[in-house]
């Protein structure tokens, strides 16, 4: 495929990349990702149909759903009253370094593909809010205070709206990150699944501080999450990257 680039943030990736939900598989997902600064500034080329033919909807998309996760942010800190110095709004400056990115998943079929390649991992999401369209059953959370996966009732029209790491650090955990995942309903991905997800991250330079006491850059975190996402270690340094912090035994 030209547009495999060996990115995090632009291009195709193919199944298999990461960890996958069960243990010993890897994932079950293919994905076309764009970088908003990259896409914004016209940095990137890629050939790929969706984006060759299609790259007015996919601005106008991007933008709306940029638009609303900014309205939902700036509307959460009021009400939790974390305006002020925090300024989180601040920290999505486009004249700046960040990962915002849009990804096209599809999860092919068992026909059409390994069942040892299931899925996705469980995780929090790296950024500060997601944007996330899903017509298929899959999607998994894990309320906090709970220990059981439940699926998330997909719902014509909606977008699942999930709160990153970026908010759930600074806000010292006043916005929590869910934690969530992808297993087919059936255990085999029984048709093609298709989701679209708008990740909202804060600009590279944003630094906080975690539950153990570390700083990190929004940089920084993003990095390491992704090397845990390609390893089956979701542990570095005594601390689970991949579920942000939670603690959580035995899932
Ligand atoms: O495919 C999905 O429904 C979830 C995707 C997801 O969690 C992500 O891209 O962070
Ligand atoms: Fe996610």
């Amino acid at each position: 495929m030209n547009d495999a680039r060996g990115s995090d943030n632009t291009g195709y990736e193919p199944i298999g990349n990461e960890v996958g939900p069960n243990p010993a598989t890897r994932d079950g997902y293919e994905s076309l990702k764009i970088s908003r600064r990259e896409f914004l500034n016209k940095e990137i080329e890629l050939s790929t149909t969706l984006v060759r033919d299609h790259s007015d909807s996919v601005l106008n998309f991007l933008e709306k759903a940029h638009v609303t996760l900014m309205t939902i942010l700036q509307n959460l800190l009021r009400e939790l009253g974390l305006e002020g110095p925090t300024q989180f709004e601040t920290f999505h400056d486009d004249t700046k370094p960040t990962l915002s990115t849009l990804a096209f998943l599809k999860y092919p079929k068992h026909e059409e593909c390994a069942t040892d390649s299931v899925g996705h991992n469980k995780h929090t999401d790296i950024g500060s809010l997601t944007f996330l369209l899903a017509q298929q059953w899959g999607l998994q959370i894990m309320t906090p205070g709970s220990d059981k996966w439940a699926f998330v009732k997909p719902r014509p029209k909606h977008a699942v709206i999930n709160v990153g790491d970026s908010l759930h650090f600074p806000s010292g955990g006043q916005l929590a990150s869910v934690l969530h995942r992808v297993v087919p309903l059936e255990g085999k991905q029984v048709e093609d699944r298709y989701s679209i997800a708008y990740l909202m991250r804060v600009n590279d330079d944003l630094k906080w501080i975690s539950t153990n006491g570390r700083v990190w850059s929004a940089k920084e975190w993003h990095d390491l999450k992704f090397d845990a996402f390609r390893t089956s270690d979701s542990m570095k340094d005594g601390v689970q990257i991949v579920t942000g912090m939670r603690e959580i035994r035995g899932v």
